[in-house]
């Protein structure tokens, strides 16, 4: 099968391999011209020549998918497919999906899970969209999916590939924020005598062995006590959607939200509301408060009222 690939990056130039690895014919086009196999757009599309719908996938970052949707709607012909393979919001599917469906363009949206290590092991495709497009897409599916038994759902319509990705990432979430508080809590405690040793020893026999779990000890063999990087924790939005669509169907979600929170408290040089609670602390009880009461005696004696 031929396909148009948009964005060879750290996971479209993967998934371009693993896809002509399993015998198909990939037109990838990205910025650096180095790694594209065509100009632009409009010369990809020009080159998918065989007797079938054109199918392009998107594998671009979140905020330049609406440009290339847009493109790619005055390209195709009616009956062509474009995959969305892209962290977007499940909410912008069925948007996308009209702009499309106006031009009889179909649209498949494809949550994919992977990373880096997807060329090796495979990807996990969660994908939306009717059955008789899904289907034209299949042999591509197999080819990314992961050798076995699992690894693909065809979740349902239009969005419930990348609702399926956002649930996925979300709990994705809540795993690395319960590893991170135990490995804090052995680094603190100072009992068990050698942590990377302890958490290597989990990746057999317990109930908590898991993929991610193993590549944090593969981080800890590196940089056993992780002194290597600041402790800033990043998001792209899907812990965010998550927890926006729990408040929706209000479905209690502590942990996901406990781990998101727990980032954005990563990225403070301080906490404006430790210190509005320090200063209520020292207001009521006269408790010590920590930096300010060099610059300002009066903290250091519990307030008159
Ligand atoms: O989808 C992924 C993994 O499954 C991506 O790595 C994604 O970036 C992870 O989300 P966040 O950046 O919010 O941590």
């Amino acid at each position: 099968m031929e396909l148009g690939l948009v964005g060879l990056g750290k996971m479209g130039g993967n998934m371009r391999q693993r896809i002509r690895n399993a015998g198909h014919t990939v037109v990838g086009v990205d910025h650096n011209p180095d790694i594209s196999d065509a100009k632009d757009l409009a010369d990809m599309v020009g080159k998918l020549t065989a007797d079938q719908p054109k199918v392009v996938w998107i594998m671009v970052p979140v905020q330049a998918i609406d440009a290339v949707v847009t493109e790619l709607s005055d390209l195709l012909s009616p009956g062509d497919i474009v995959i969305d393979g892209g962290n977007s919001r499940w909410t912008d599917d069925t948007r996308r999906a009209a702009q499309l469906a106006e031009k009889d363009i179909r649209f498949v949206d494809c949550g994919v899970s992977g990373g880096v290590w997807g060329l090796e092991n495979g990807y996990a495709l969660m994908c939306g969209g009717d059955k008789d497009t899904v289907d034209v897409v299949m042999p591509i599916f197999e080819a990314l999916k992961p050798e076995g038994e699992f690894g693909f759902v065809h979740a349902g319509k239009v969005g419930a590939g990348h609702f399926s990705k956002m649930v996925h990432n979300g709990i994705e979430y809540g795993i690395m924020q319960a590893y991170a508080e135990g490995y804090e809590l052995l680094e603190a405690a100072d009992v068990v005598e050698n942590v990377p040793e302890a958490f290597e020893s989990w990746r057999e026999g317990t109930v908590i062995r898991s993929w991610l779990l193993d590549l944090l000890v593969a981080s800890l063999k590196d940089d056993s006590h992780l002194a290597k990087i600041r402790g800033y924790a990043d998001d792209s939005g899907e812990g965010r959607w998550t927890v926006e669509a729990a408040i929706d169907h209000a479905v209690p979600m502590p942990a996901i939200s406990a781990a998101l929170f727990a980032r954005f408290a990563s990225r403070q040089e301080d906490s404006p509301a430790m210190k509005a609670i320090a200063a209520m602390r020292n207001q009521f009880g006269g408790h010590a408060v920590k930096g300010a009461e060099a610059a300002d005696p009066s903290y250091a004696t519990p307030p008159k009222h």
